[in-house]
């Protein structure tokens, strides 16, 4: 990963490996690091698409200047994408090629004011310009909010590549390959789908927009600003990235809870064996508290039934609870199924708002009966009830 690797004739990917950052935008974590993904493309004339977080910009900057041939320098810089971790290194790329033209739509250009004070030998290009490199010629398509107001995306007619922006990318690092050929395709598809759901997901609408204004697009190459470069089969993440934006889900449920000293928790389990009961293979159970938020709501985003189970904390739902909810409503998850449970000791207040949360957004989330209150601790008959929640849940999602 020291140096470019060709991704097509004339194209290289440049970019670089973050296995330091913990938590990107410093809420997600990284477990297995994260690519920041850059491509060169080499012509008559010389354009980049894209930069990295800028501490990696030595490393870029060393991959530029050992592909770029002699007395050749760096035309154009393509910026898909703002968001920091792909333009953090523009300002000291322009200092490295001062003669270097910036090219991104009217929004790129206020937003790279904005962030770098970088004015000079910009070029504001309009949805679906093309720009001619020599063999290579790009085309600007404009993908408003997916995931900024800026974002946009660059088709190189010639290999029928898409460099696609944040679009199609997910969590991990390149460990060696780089194409989805080479690499544990399962382990990049729930990273991208983490990533999606987290980032992208709430923007679901805009993805299905730009998905129209690409369609008849012979794709291909994939290449997205972090994971793999889909050149084998483009068509496989295409499709999951369609079915995800039209929030199309599979046949399971998402079971989480809030529980402090195991009572909520006893109740989750009856869920659970309601569940299985009626054959539901696919239950993803997260304890709330061990569970980070963003594996709990890619799990979310994937499968059609959720059920919530939270204690009562100092009068309100569980706090990390509390976060949930909110999370959930921020994506503006849709079609699917909810369940809900509580417990408390004296005044309540954990189930009514989950209730009110079901209630709120009962046109996207179709609350699956009964709903349960225990006290103390659930006796035999709230146990029951909850397996029979379960089992409602299943037929609900089979329906
Ligand atoms: C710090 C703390 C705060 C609590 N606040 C409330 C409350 O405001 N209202 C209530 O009815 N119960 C309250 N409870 C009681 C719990 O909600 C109740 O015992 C519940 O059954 C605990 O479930 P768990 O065993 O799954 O943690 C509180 C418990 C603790 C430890």
């Amino acid at each position: 990963m020291h140096k470019g690797i060709k991704i097509h004739d004339g194209i290289f990917w440049i970019g670089v490996n973050d296995n330091e950052t913990h938590l990107f935008e410093s809420l997600w974590p990284l477990p297995k690091g994260v690519s920041y993904n850059a491509y060169m493309i080499l012509d008559e004339k010389v354009a980049l698409i894209d930069t990295v977080k800028g501490g990696y910009f030595s490393q870029y900057l060393n991959k530029i200047k050992a592909l770029l041939p002699k007395g050749k320098a760096v035309d154009y810089l393509i910026i898909n994408h703002m968001e920091p971790d792909h333009s953090g290194a523009i300002k000291v790329l322009v200092e490295a090629f001062p003669e270097l033209k910036i090219i991104g739509n009217k929004k790129t250009l206020q937003f790279l004011e904005g962030f770098y004070g970088v004015t000079k030998n910009t070029i504001s290009v309009e949805d679906g310009e093309v720009l001619e490199l020599g063999k290579h010629k790009l085309k600007f398509y404009l993908t408003p909010m997916v995931h900024w107001p800026e974002t946009m995306m660059t088709y190189d007619i010639t290999s029928r590549t898409l460099f696609s922006g944040d679009a199609f990318g997910g969590f991990g690092a390149l460990n060696g390959g780089i194409f989805d050929d080479q690499v544990d395709l399962e382990y990049y598809e729930d990273e991208i789908l983490r990533y999606f759901s987290n980032i992208v997901g709430r923007y679901s609408g805009m993805v299905q927009r730009a998905f129209k204004k690409l369609e008849g697009l012979e794709i291909k190459i994939i290449a997205a600003t972090h994971g793999p470069v889909w050149r084998s089969n483009p068509s496989k993440i295409i499709e999951l990235y369609d079915r995800w934006s039209k929030q199309e889900t599979e046949e399971g449920v998402v079971l989480v809870y809030g529980s402090m000293y195991g009572n909520t928790q006893k109740m989750m389990e009856a869920v659970a064996s309601g569940l299985c009961s009626e054959g539901v293979k696919k239950i993803r159970l997260h304890n709330i508290t061990q569970s980070h938020l963003s594996f709990i709501i890619r799990d979310i985003w994937r499968f059609k039934g959720l059920i919530m189970g939270s204690c009562t904390y100092n009068m309100e739902l569980f706090p990390p609870m509390k976060q949930l909810v909110s999370a959930l409503e921020n994506r503006m998850m849709k079609n699917r199924y909810v369940g809900v449970f509580g417990s408390y000791s004296w005044s309540g207040g954990a189930l009514k708002e989950l209730e009110e949360f079901a209630n709120r957004n009962n046109k996207d989330w179709t609350l699956v009966e009964p709903v349960i209150e225990a006290l103390h601790s659930p006796n035999d008959e709230d146990l029951q009830k909850c397996e029979l929640l379960g089992r409602n849940m299943a037929k609900a999602i089979k329906s």
